[in-house]
């Protein structure tokens, strides 16, 4: 009977109501009708704790402590009444019983900061992505709106109207009676130094007035103001072609119904699909309404944000580059109702857009819409609860949707609208596959570009078009091997290989950051002819300069792209033909919009093949398409070389066909023999420790509880075992993977199962659900 376990079980009442359990019969004996509020702390326990609300924050007409849902409050914690922060999420009278309540001891926050609708979506995010309310709250307010960066205390001084009325009889020097006429006679306070400019003092004789008391003072927080300023020139919609015209439709029916509705805009790359969706925020700002966009954050590039600002008045941006004060000004903008559209990364989700119209993801299968750290939530989850909550529709586009986005147009759920062509008819590109096998069989001098790629590039140079050359690695080489006794060089707090790193002349962990130097002589057999094995980018760009000396050579890698705003002056100076190759790792795959590239070369399209994760087809697929992509955006045309070792590999074969649906269609049955997504939710719970026995144990102990409760129910579980990286930062990994199809249940089993464990010290462990990252 797994109902019976399962209800039994107190902690999995999934949707918990504030107030709900009734007070015990002895204690409505001395029950009482209090104000009440509740609190959920920022870390620790998960429930909302009840602290009396006293009088002195109940009053309206002092806003900066009045007490809502929404602001955070200072409570007592604990026997030693410890003072901790938490959010307030519910203010009410209630009956409380002879058990004493604590009393909320100050209200941080002047305005709210979380509004109704974000409350709820906070509150069903952890049960969703079982984490605390409080983590979740966290997530939702910036922390710069929450330290009030930008904002600064000021000091200002005003004169007592008792002092004011006799001025003229206070026995004082002549400069201290101009400083008193001075304040009296300025209609708002003054802070000291524009007192002392203004009476043509000095600060001492001000000071002494404040020790007297002729001078009042109080202090204040004002905002540090800087403009944000867009110039850019305005541009006019663009005529709709037909395919277009037929996506905004679908996306205007679904305003105009004023329900939620889920539309998924698959166009192939170049359709023009940006367009489609800058007209429907257009329409919804025609309402008054706000719209959010959310981009992933590599294409948050200042190009991206002249492309907005170029069409609305009013926007603001969000992303996770920027200062503290650029956010909470942007922030505070948006819960103005000021602004008619946020563009931004993944956290703008939670933009404080008071009149919400419609919800955008572009490039929705982009894995950085996924937070790697708690709470671990989705971008396009939560946008799809904040859309039916608020009933707006929501629009997800690309050109290579992720498959869970696209089942659900499938099941129904969601609609489909197709742009199955580019924009003024321009043929997708060609794409060939070169087989690195041949290659190698033939090969006489080594590198990473094969001669029909070489060939290939030589051709596109000398017609004057550009060149992307894509390498999903970076570094120099991959890793450092020694030929006679095969010793690898590896971190030694990861197992990873080191990756050499030839501008700082070190060997790299590309996980923790860990620096050697790299060997002249193999460290076990002393073998002088260590090698440096695999292409990296910088690697290939040694190769390219050499071999195409007279062209000018950009790479864009993490390496390259360090200092803020290299990534848009490195796209910039590419646009204007300042450089004919542009070489780099994924960042280069997305969303540009060159006209004058006519050939994309893809220097291994296997990096992603072989992964240890589910997704492994599906991000290369994915990969390749949208590389192949950025080429033939103009009457030039273009054309793409692909290099692999496994041309028949079905997401490679399916990615030269520009050809989405038959990826889907022959990689959803293996997702449905094996129940992982879209058919099946996924958890994966990972542990981390010093020793591998109590992590083991932990997890063995869980999958047991979770197998034992499961009953006769659909639940698939995978390990323990040591996770893909296996040891990171020195710690060892164990991981379980967990799915079923029923996610409510998967979810309450898993909380219920990771709540009851005894968790070693030694021991840390996450449930990360529906993971993007296998590793
Ligand atoms: N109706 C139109 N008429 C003329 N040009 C258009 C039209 N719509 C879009 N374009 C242009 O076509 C190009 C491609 O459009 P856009 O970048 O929106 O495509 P996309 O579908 O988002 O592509 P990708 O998925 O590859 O990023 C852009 O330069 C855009 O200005
Ligand atoms: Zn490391």
């Amino acid at each position: 009977m797994p109902s019976a376990t399962l209800s039994s079980v107190p902690t999995l009442v999934v949707q918990r109501s504030l107030f709900e359990s009734d007070p015990a019969p002895w204690e409505l004996d001395a029950a009482e009708r209090r104000r009440v509020a509740s609190i959920v702390l920022v870390e620790g326990l998960d429930k909302p704790l009840d602290y009396l609300a006293p009088d002195r924050f109940a009053d309206k007409g002092k806003p900066e402590i009045y007490l809502e849902p929404g602001r955070r409050v200072r409570v007592p914690l604990g026997r030693g009444n410890r003072s901790v922060t938490g959010y307030c999420v519910e203010v009410g009278i209630k009956e409380v019983g002879s058990r004493p309540l604590k009393e909320v001891l100050a209200v941080v926050d002047s305005e709210r900061l979380v509004s109704a609708p974000m409350l709820r979506l906070t509150r069903w995010m952890a049960d969703y992505y079982l984490c605390n309310w409080g983590q979740a709250l966290e997530a939702v307010v910036p922390a710069g709106v929450r330290a009030r960066a930008g904002t600064r205390e000021v000091l200002l001084l005003h004169v007592p109207t008792a002092v004011a009325a006799r001025i003229s009889s206070i026995d004082v020097t002549d400069t201290q009676r101009r400083i008193l006429e001075t304040l009296a006679a300025s209609p708002k306070p003054l802070a000291i130094k524009q007192l002392a400019g203004r009476a043509g003092c000095t600060v001492a004789p001000i000071n002494v007035l404040r020790k007297q008391g002729l001078i009042a003072e109080h202090t204040e927080r004002v905002d540090v103001g800087d403009a944000l300023e867009h110039d850019v020139a305005r541009e006019l919609p663009k005529q709709l072609n037909p395919d277009q015209a037929r996506a905004y439709a679908a996306i205007e029916a679904a305003l105009d119904s004023g329900k939620q509705r889920t539309i998924l805009l698959h166009g192939v790359t170049g359709s023009g699909k940006t367009e489609v969706y800058l007209q429907a925020v257009e329409k919804v700002v025609s309402f008054g309404r706000q719209a959010i966009v959310l981009v992933p954050e590599i294409s948050l590039t200042p190009q991206t944000v002249r492309r907005f600002a170029a069409r609305f008045d009013r926007i603001a941006v969000l992303h996770s580059h920027q200062s503290d004060v650029e956010r909470r000004r942007h922030w505070r903008r948006i819960a103005s109702g000021e602004v008619q559209v946020v563009v931004g990364a993944r956290s703008a989700v939670f933009s404080p857009a008071k009149n919400l119209g419609l919800i955008v993801i572009d490039e929705e299968h982009e894995a950085t819409f996924k937070q790697d750290t708690a709470p671990r939530y989705h971008a396009r989850t939560v946008a799809q609860r904040r859309s039916e909550d608020e009933g707006v529709p929501l629009v997800l586009a690309s050109a290579t949707p992720s498959l869970d986005a696209w089942w659900e147009t499938q099941t129904g759920q969601s609609e489909l609208v197709e742009m199955p062509r580019r924009v003024a008819n321009r043929p997708m590109p060609a794409v060939r596959t070169i087989d690195l096998r041949e290659e190698r069989d033939r090969r006489g001098p080594r590198g990473a570009i094969s001669r029909v790629l070489y060939q290939g590039m030589r051709e596109a140079l000398s017609d004057g078009g550009q060149v992307i050359l894509l390498l999903n690695r970076r570094g120099f080489s991959t890793h450092v091997q020694c030929p006679r006794c095969g010793f690898a060089l590896k971190c030694p707090h990861c197992d990873v290989a080191l990756t050499f790193h030839r501008a700082d002349h070190v060997a790299l962990c590309h996980w923790c950051d860990f620096r050697a130097e790299p060997p002249s002589a193999c460290p076990d057999c002393q073998n002088p002819g260590i090698l440096y094995v695999g292409v990296g980018t910088q690697k290939l760009e040694d190769e390219v300069r050499a071999r195409f000396a007279e062209h000018k050579v950009l790479r864009m890698d993490a390496d390259a792209m360090r200092k803020p705003g290299s990534h848009d002056t490195a796209l910039e100076a590419f646009r204007r033909g300042e450089a004919q190759i542009l070489l780099g790792t994924q960042m280069i795959a997305k969303g540009l919009d060159f006209p004058n590239v006519t050939l994309v070369g893809v220097v291994s399209a296997d990096t992603a093949i072989h992964w240890p994760d589910f997704r492994a087809s599906e991000k290369t697929f994915q990969l390749v398409t949208q590389v192949a992509g950025r080429t033939g955006r103009s009457d030039r045309g273009g054309r793409v070389l692909v290099q692999t070792f496994d041309p028949e590999h079905p997401a490679i074969a399916a990615a030269t066909r520009h050809d989405f649906a038959r990826f889907a269609d022959g990689e959803l049955p293996e997702r449905k023999a094996l129940l992982y997504p879209p058919f099946g939710s996924l958890v994966r719970i990972v542990a981390r420790g010093d020793a591998r026995d109590p992590i083991e144990a932990v997890l063995t102990a869980t999958a047991e509880r979770l197998r034992s409760q499961a009953g006769e129910s659909d639940l698939r579980i995978t390990g323990p075992g040591p996770a893909p990286l296996a040891r990171l930062r020195g710690k060892f990994r164990f991981n379980l993977l967990v799915r079923s199809a029923d996610r409510d249940r998967l979810h309450a089993l898993i909380r219920d199962a990771m709540g009851r464990a005894k968790l070693p010290k030694a021991v840390e462990w996450i449930a990360d659900v529906d993971p993007v990252d296998m590793l």
